[in-house]
């Protein structure tokens, strides 16, 4: 890992040290701030050595914007060596380079959830009775204070898991629990600093470290979503999708055994890739959400009566609704702006010799897009370092989005749960906003909003106050 070998004009940065490169530049614990200042410093593209391994720093706008879109399919690569590619064993849908393998299981996905009525009517009712279920638990806390951190990833493991099964779990199933502190675990190991060491110093690999955690979490995942394939063949009639499940093993069928990408073994890999992806981002997205709603009362004030305005009589919310609520729509935007819950996305690889802001990079460089340092970044937002609906609102006070909201990111590797995570997070805030004013708990002292590092950040653990509005 020196600075001496490597090619004309690659982007600057520090000088790295042998065998770990410029990973002690990085306080493991959370490294955003330190990519923060190594960017005052060297600039919008700069690189960093993980290891003996260069990696590209790409933050802000307009460095963001030339990888993902402009220059979309070099950068659209995904690393093939790194700790999570050895635990799900080459086989996550999400960490697939870029490719006709990638494009394939693509585009039936998003086909599959358009099928099972994503931008319909139906998977919003499926969501709204869900959120029934977390309203159901939320009255019995009525008048008293409690703890939200597990109730969000019920309800958002439910709405996943009957897109792909057809059916939910009780919100008091032990097994539930259970799949949520797997994912909980995995998504702060992955990113955390002992996948860092991992990457580093492959040779620490076989040492009972706490990476091995992972790998035995993802052992377990597997064997339930094997289970789950399994009980999901045993009432499938074939040709009769009522579920990715079912669906995926009609595609299987019909594309037979020569030169298919279609297999179980790939769908067991899928059903934990969707499920993670959607549990752990939404759900962390609404505890932040409702960590802000109640220690800005006046926001929230604002958001209810514009809610009961627009939904007067009416018995549920719908999607369409939030074309009239420019006001709740900002500050749920501004939520996903100020969490940054995925920040520093999935990381990309570059498929080509390619150019990023004038600097040369070459094929296979590892990318790490800063997603933070754009929704944070001075000069794109009106308040880019404060919680303030305003970003998102115009002279006229209607909703605006500013191109620089990319918590999905940006390009042909965009979420592909966007619309329905969309979906969710405007459902669930509007359903529980109707019903329930929350408030800051007495005696529970100042907010921490420093949230925790990991693939998905999230905030630290609090209390919630639950009042019932008359209406
Ligand atoms: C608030 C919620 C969510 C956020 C903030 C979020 C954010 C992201 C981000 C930043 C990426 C990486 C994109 C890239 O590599 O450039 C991603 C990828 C992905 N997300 Fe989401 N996500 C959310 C919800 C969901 C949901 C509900 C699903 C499930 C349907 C999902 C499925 C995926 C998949 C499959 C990918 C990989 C796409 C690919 O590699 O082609 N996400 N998401």
């Amino acid at each position: 890992s020196s600075r001496s070998t490597e090619p004309q004009n690659f982007p600057p940065g520090p000088q790295p040290v042998p065998i770990f490169g410029n990973l002690l530049h990085l306080s493991l614990e959370n490294p955003l701030k330190d990519l923060e200042k190594l960017s005052k410093c060297y600039g919008k593209v700069f690189s960093l050595y993980i290891g003996g391994r260069p990696a590209v720093i790409v933050n802000g706008f307009e460095a963001m914007k030339e990888a993902l879109v402009t220059k979309a399919v070099d950068f659209a690569g995904r690393p093939q060596d790194l700790m999570v590619n050895h635990a799900l064993q080459g086989k996550s849908f999400i960490l697939s380079d870029y490719g006709s393998e990638w494009r394939e299981q693509r585009r039936f996905a998003l086909m599959t959830l358009r099928n099972f009525g994503l931008g319909k009517q139906c998977m919003e009712e499926r969501i709204l009775e869900e959120i029934s279920h977390v309203t159901v638990s939320l009255e019995k806390s009525a008048g008293k204070t409690m703890d939200p951190q597990t109730m969000f990833h019920k309800s958002a493991f439910n709405i996943l898991f009957l897109v792909l099964t057809g059916s939910r779990y009780d919100y008091e199933d032990k097994i539930l629990e259970y799949f949520i502190s797997l994912f909980n675990e995995n998504a702060k190991i992955a990113n955390g600093p002992w996948a860092m060491l991992y990457d580093t110093l492959p040779i620490l690999k076989t040492l009972p470290l706490p990476f091995q955690k992972a790998f035995k979490n993802i052992e377990s995942g597997k064997q339930i979503a094997v289970d789950l394939v399994d009980e999901v063949k045993k009432s499938r009639h074939p040709w009769k999708p009522r579920n990715f499940i079912d669906s995926y093993l009609d595609e299987i069928e019909k594309r037979g055994n020569v030169g298919s990408t279609f297999n179980e073994d790939q769908l067991i890999f899928y059903i934990m890739d969707l499920q993670f992806a959607g549990t752990d981002t939404t759900s962390n997205t609404l505890l932040t959400a409702f960590l802000y709603l109640m220690t800005n009362p006046k926001i929230q004030e604002r958001c209810q009566q514009e809610i009961d305005m627009v939904l007067d009589g009416k018995e549920h919310t719908s999607f369409e609704d939030r074309h009239r609520m420019p006001y709740t729509q900002a500050v749920i935007h501004e939520v996903q702006r100020i969490a940054s819950i995925v920040p520093l996305s999935v990381f990309h690889r570059t498929t080509r010799d390619t150019e990023l802001m004038g600097y040369s990079i070459p094929k296979g460089t590892l990318i790490i897009p800063n997603l933070t340092s754009v929704l944070h970044e001075e000069g794109q937002w009106k308040f880019p370092h404060e919680f303030n609906p305003l970003n998102f609102l115009n002279q006229q006070g209607e909703f605006e989005k500013p191109e620089a909201f990319m918590p999905f990111s940006a390009g042909p590797r965009m979420c592909l749960g966007e619309g329905l995570a969309r979906m969710e997070l405007f459902l669930v805030i509007v359903t529980l906003l109707r019903r329930f004013r929350f408030v800051w708990p007495e005696g529970a002292g100042e907010p921490d909003y420093t949230p925790m590092f990991g693939i998905t950040m999230s905030p630290k653990p609090f209390k919630m106050g639950v009042r019932l509005r008359l209406n």
